[in-house]
């Protein structure tokens, strides 16, 4: 444990140059709470690892920017944070050449699937540029405050005032495998009648009039049914699945076929641009993805082969708003669509995703959030969704505060944690029911 603690860790200011110098940048690591919501991995952690960015510049001002906490996050993170006083918040194209040149050896990130994300496979570039977005959104936070303006005006002016987000739902447990982590009343939802009640739960408290449930977790005849039941439960809202790539492509052109008059769209059916464009040639349904295209480099094989209609942009993924402003500008040149894909976070980046989203004319669904389901923040006030949506702030920076109160408790339960919980281990945590339980190979069905 003691080694971990240096995370916490605080740069001393250097060179005076101007109010917009970096002087120092915290980081830090916490852990949050999260339900027992199920995906085709397993089962999320009682737990799960963010880390909380603060940029702070010459004249004081402090930005504040989060993204994954996972030791893997925390080790490029580290020396970025050494790195970045002296430079300027400004100066956001010079943090990917400063990410470049101190976040270590690409060669050193094993290409294996990356497990907590689901965002296939797992390579250095990603990984760097989740800590970059982290960053960035921080530097754009400080600089909105110095300035006066609002994030979203900083990335050329919002072009809406508010942005519709969706119901992320998810099979789950009613509590978490030998009764660890934080206790809630939503109850076990593992069936069709299961699903219907948690989305009528979000509906009526949230206002979301769009449905997106998180598949792969049952065979498909299973989750056919809940869609099916959620179709008449809430007639003519958009519906869509998401089975994280379990499927084979027959399999996920069946559940086409079957649900192809209620699907929004299809998310992640078959894993990698090759089962996807397959499946795609086979169905008129859209298929949407946070898989198989999360970063630039992969952009060019899926659109050449029509393999998916929709990206999920998420700025952790795609290394930050303006590289997410970059990829809405391609998605409209190729006429793909553009929805936003969330992970387990914190109000935060959810501020930071709104700001983006307000700024992106081709924003063509609404955005996923897990936010509904995180019961414990860093900020002083909480983000309401009213009628499915969020009011897009105006206020300088992100417009949240930081409470320190509460970094500092979170804070304290990651110092306080074994190890277990610090890297994100859905299938590990789905041992704790199952000990026999593996990862599923894919495709699973
Ligand atoms: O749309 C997605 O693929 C996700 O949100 C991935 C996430 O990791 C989700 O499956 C989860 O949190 O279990
Ligand atoms: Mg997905």
């Amino acid at each position: 444990m003691g080694e971990r603690n240096s995370y916490m860790q605080t740069v001393d200011p250097v060179g005076p140059s101007d109010a917009f110098t970096v002087a120092e940048v915290r980081l830090t690591p916490i852990l949050i709470a999260d339900p027992p919501l199920l995906n085709t991995q397993g089962v999320h952690q009682p737990y799960t690892p963010r880390l909380i960015i603060e940029v702070v510049t010459a004249d004081g001002t402090s930005g504040v920017g989060e993204t994954y906490g996972d030791t893997r996050y925390l080790d490029l993170a580290a020396p970025l944070a050494e790195a970045l006083p002296g430079h300027r918040v400004t100066d956001l194209n010079g943090l990917f050449t400063l990410a470049e040149q101190v976040c270590g050896d690409p060669a050193d990130v094993s290409d294996s699937v990356d497990v907590g994300g689901l965002r296939g496979v797992q390579t250095a570039d990603k990984l760097r540029l989740s800590v970059i977005s982290g960053f960035e959104v921080a530097c754009l936070d400080a600089l909105g405050k110095q300035l006066g303006l609002p994030v979203h005006a900083l990335l050329g002016g919002k072009v809406r005032d508010a942005v519709d987000y969706s119901a992320y739902l998810f099979y789950r447990l009613a509590e978490h495998p030998q009764g660890q982590g934080e206790p809630d009343d939503w109850g076990a939802a593992l069936d069709p009648a299961g699903v219907v009640a948690q989305a009528r739960r979000f509906a009526d408290r949230y206002g979301f009039g769009s449905f997106k449930l998180k598949g792969g977790v049952f065979p498909p005849e299973q989750e056919i049914a809940a869609v099916r039941a959620l179709a008449d439960a809430f007639p003519g809202r958009p519906l869509r699945l998401d089975p994280n790539g379990a499927w084979s492509v027959e399999t996920s052109l069946r559940v086409a076929r079957e649900l192809g008059g209620v699907l929004e769209y299809l998310e992640d059916p078959a894993s990698g641009t090759g089962r996807m464009a397959q499946v795609s040639e086979g169905t008129a349904v859209p298929l949407a993805t946070n898989m198989c295209v999360t970063t630039f480099q992969e952009i060019k094989e899926a659109f050449a082969r029509d393999a998916v209609q929709v990206v999920l942009s998420d700025h952790h993924y795609w290394g930050g708003l303006r590289n997410t402003q970059q990829l809405a500008a391609i998605c409209r040149t190729f006429g793909v669509g553009l929805s936003m894909h969330s992970n387990t976070h914190l109000g935060i980046s959810l501020a930071a995703m709104t700001h983006v989203a307000a700024t992106v004319p081709n924003l063509d669904f609404a955005c996923d959030s897990h936010y509904p389901w995180q019961t414990e923040d860093v900020i002083t006030e909480r983000h309401v969704f009213t009628g499915g949506a969020l009011t897009v702030c105006d206020l300088p920076g992100l417009g949240v505060e930081l409470d320190r109160d509460a970094l500092k408790a979170l804070h304290q339960r990651w110092l306080d944690d074994d190890g277990t919980m610090r890297d994100r281990d859905d299938a590990a945590a789905m041992r704790k029911a199952d000990p026999d339980w593996r990862t599923p190979a894919v495709p699973r069905w």
